[in-house]
Parts: C-alpha cells; structure tokens; sequence
C-alpha cells in the first residue's frame, strides 16, 4: 500500500515509512492512495470472531509487505491480549436501540490504547530491523498522552516527550504521565492550551533540521496508523450487530476528528454505515463548520470533558481531502487560510459532501452532567463526561437504524467531574491502585519552540548517538 499526503507536496511512502513520518514533509498528513475493499460476505465473516483476528484482517491491506505476515499476527495478539476485557471493545446497551461501544479497558482506561499498543510494537519493530533509533513526541489534551507513554516505556529504541497542557488535564490523566519511572520517558507540562502543544508537535516536524536530527517519530493522530488501528472496532461493532444486513449508525464524542474519521475510513472500505454523527462539547467548531459551511475558531474553553477541548482538528484536513475529491492544492489553501486568519470557507462541493454523510450536534456541561445522572438513574451505567457528551448528542439523533456512541474513557479518569453529576465516586481499577501515590516527575516548559526543541535535544538517545530511523 502507498500513502500520499493531504498536501500533495510530500513523497509518496509505503506503511513502514509513513508510521515513522509522522506528519508529511509538507505539513499535510498521510491517506492510503486507494482505500481497501471489504465484501459483504467478509463482514459477515466477522460476526463472532476474536478482535484480534478481525484487526489482522482490516490491518494486512494497509501494512502490505512491509511487515511479514507472521509478526504482523504476533504484534495484533500481544497487543489486545494486554485488555482488560476478552471482547476488547464490548458493546452494552443502554437503550431499546442504542448501544456503547466501551473502548477504555486498555491499560490507561481510553479509547487512544486501542491504538496505542498496536503502534508501540509496529514502530520498535521497524526500528530494530532498521537497527535505528526514533524520538517519539506528542501532544495531549489528557488522554493520548498517558497511553503512549504507557505504550513506549522502557522501548530500547526510543525516547518519548509527550506535552501537556499545564493545568487542563484530569489529576488521574497527570499521573498517567508522571509516574511511568521509565528513563526514556519525558512528560513536560507546558503554559497554554492543547492546540498550543500540538502546534508545537506540529512545528517541530516543519523544522526539517530539526525533524532529520532528532529522526522525529509522532504518536498523535496525524500518524496513519493510529487512524488505521481505529478503524477495526467500527468493524468489529457493526459486525456483531448484524452488519452487513443492517446498516448501523455511529455518535463519535470528536476533538481532533481521528476517532470519527476512522469510521468515515471503515465507510469507505465498505462497512455499511447510516450516520455518523459528531459529538461537541462548547468546544463546537465542528458543529459550526456543518451549520455555516465555515471553519472558524472562537477560542478554546475549559470543559468537564476536558480531554475534547480542542479547536484545531487534526483531522479535519483528512476529510477536507476526501470530501473534496482528493484536491490538495484546494487543501493547502484552506490550511494556510486558517494558519493567516483563523477561519476558511469550505468549496461548496465539499461541505454537501461532508453532510451527505455527517450529522453534528453539540453538548453543554449542564446536558453532560444530567446525561451522567440520567444514565446512572435509568440504567445503573456510569458514563464518563466524553461519552456522556456523546450519549447526549445521540438521543437526539435516534432513528431507525441501531446507533452506536463511543465510549471513549472510563469514568474513573475524572471522578470529580463524574461525582458532581451523580453524587457516586467512580472507582478506579485494581490495576491503578497506586497511582495516586506514586512520585510524579515532570518538567515544566514555556509555550515556545526552541525552549522544547532545546529540552529534546538535551535528552534525546537519538540526538546523542547521532543515528536516524
Ligand atoms: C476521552 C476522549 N474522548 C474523545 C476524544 C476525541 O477523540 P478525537 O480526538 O479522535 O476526535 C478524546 C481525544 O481527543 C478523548 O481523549
Ligand atoms: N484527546 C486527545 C488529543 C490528542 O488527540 P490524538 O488522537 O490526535 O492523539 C488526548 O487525549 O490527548
């Protein structure tokens, strides 16, 4: 499988080149040239199966050969073989027609170590066959963060420096980060918002001196194979639910639009699905864009689903791509509009595309706390605050066709939040027992690039030694 990028300008790469790109040297972000078909009679096939099996066989398409078969296999079993629950990502229903799909019995409680612990084992292999080293850096607004570093720690070939935003992540979500002990980990707490950082993450792999030296390496969303990793449990759910002989509806609690673009992928590859809706919380620049036709930030505020409040939407620009007719110079255009003035209109053409197959809908905290409180009240289920926001936005959304919602984290990563709307405390998993205890260690970084690029280069194996992936 060849990838190219969203911006038309980057050279087109195989799977083991894009999962160590990153983001593409044109500041675009990498799609398959030609999006994998699946038959009716494969996703029936589905029905029943082990997770693992199914991922193997979403997965092989677009590794190609880069991976031989059998470490492909030997990757897919370890990784979802470290899940809490066998199903992997169960479904529970929490009405006549509607469902959760909980994603969050990994080992940091969201949806991100779906993916996570799939990428950890495909990038330390490509890197021990390369006999490379990488720096690995991320930005998080709560909840990629603590998966990857729960997924790279104590990796002999990488280093990791994941930014967050200081203050704006749960206490549970923090110590995720500061408690690994790993030498190779690096969490580093910086003064802005999570756009902030991620602009940062961005503006490191723009600096292409910077990039070559570090042999950079990005475990956020702009890397394919985050999107790719996500796109099994659509599969998966759709499956199980009598897809293909029914359509399925999916609500998508959205921030930087990898989640929710995964199920435009599965679409695409031939999954029958109805609607898929975006979930907001005030952080609703999306639902605005499918309102008004007009990507336009109005600044972030603080949520109780803090881990959504994002206003730059990775990506978007994926589906900007797509919905466009694969137009990359319209997509450069758009970007450099939106990086001048903070909005850009969308072609006409391409926003009709995007309702044909998107709904959106926003969720304040008031609908988030009494959607908490409602679901503990009428079913005995604890929803956190991301897929609360999700549940609330697919009430309104029911229809004929079963609708599945996301659920993205565990309640127990914000219990505050949590217990405020019901007044019952989440409890966390014996796994994390002692994480409110344990030391944390971090740094703390103003919001500027050559201050993180000088931390990184201080502590990175990868700068010392000199060695590229
Ligand atoms: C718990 C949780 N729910 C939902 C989201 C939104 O997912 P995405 O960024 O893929 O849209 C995130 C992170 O962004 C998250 O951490
Ligand atoms: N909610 C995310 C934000 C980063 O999203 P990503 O999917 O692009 O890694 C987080 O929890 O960090």
């Amino acid at each position: 499988m060849e990838y190219v990028s969203t911006r038309g300008e980057a050279p087109v790469l195989g799977f083991a080149d894009v999962l160590l790109a990153g983001l593409a040297t044109d500041g675009g972000l990498y799609v398959p040239k030609a999006w994998p078909a699946f038959s009716s009679e494969d996703i029936r096939a589905m029905r029943g199966q082990p997770y693992a099996d199914v991922a193997l066989k979403i997965l092989t398409p677009f590794v190609g050969s880069d991976i031989a078969p059998a470490d492909l296999k030997a990757m897919v079993d370890a990784a979802y073989g470290s899940f809490r629950h066998p199903a992997v990502a169960p479904l529970v229903q929490i009405g006549p027609s509607h469902f959760v799909l909980e994603l969050f019995h990994g080992p940091t409680l969201a949806f991100k170590d779906v993916a996570m612990q799939l990428l950890s084992r495909l990038m330390d292999h490509v890197l021990r066959e390369r006999g490379a080293n990488a720096t690995i850096v991320g930005a998080t607004s709560g909840d990629t963060g603590g998966a990857a570093i729960a997924a790279f720690a104590e990796s002999e070939r990488t280093d990791i420096f994941i930014l967050f935003p200081k203050g704006r992540v749960s206490p549970v979500q923090q110590r995720q980060m500061t408690t690994s002990g790993a030498a190779n980990v690096h969490a580093v707490a910086v003064e802005g918002t999570f756009d902030d950082c991620q602009a940062l993450i961005k503006a490191m792999f723009n600096d292409q001196r910077f990039r070559q030296k570090a042999a950079l390496s990005g475990v956020n969303s702009i890397n394919w194979a985050r999107i790719m990793a996500q796109i099994v449990y659509y599969f998966t759910a759709a499956a199980s639910l009598g897809s293909p002989d029914r359509t399925i509806s999916f609500t998508v609690p959205t921030g930087n639009f990898g989640d929710i673009f995964a199920g435009y992928a599965a679409k695409r590859m031939g999954l029958p699905i109805d609607r898929l809706i975006i979930a907001t919380n005030e952080n609703d620049i999306l639902a605005r864009t499918l309102d008004s036709g007009r990507y336009e930030k109005t600044g972030v505020h603080a949520t109780t689903s803090p881990s959504m409040d994002i206003e730059i939407s990775s990506n978007f620009e994926r589906l900007l791509f797509e919905a466009g007719g694969r137009d990359a110079e319209s997509v450069r255009r758009m970007m450099q509009q939106l990086a001048q003035s903070g909005s850009f209109a969308l072609p006409e053409a391409t926003i009709s595309a995007i309702r044909a197959e998107f709904d959106a809908g926003r969720s304040t905290r008031a609908e988030v706390a009494e959607t908490i409180r409602g679901s503990l009240v009428s079913s005995a289920y604890m929803l956190d605050p991301h897929t609360a926001v999700g549940v609330a936005v697919a009430d309104r959304h029911l229809a004929d066709s079963p609708m599945v919602t996301l659920g993205t984290a565990h309640p127990a990563k914000f219990p505050d939040a949590v217990k405020a709307a019901c007044g019952v405390s989440p409890e966390l998993p014996p796994s994390h027992a002692d994480l409110m205890t344990r030391r944390e260690t971090f740094d703390s970084l103003p919001n500027d690039l050559s201050a993180v690029e000088a931390y990184i280069a201080e502590r990175s194996r990868a700068v010392r030694k000199g060695v590229t992936a």
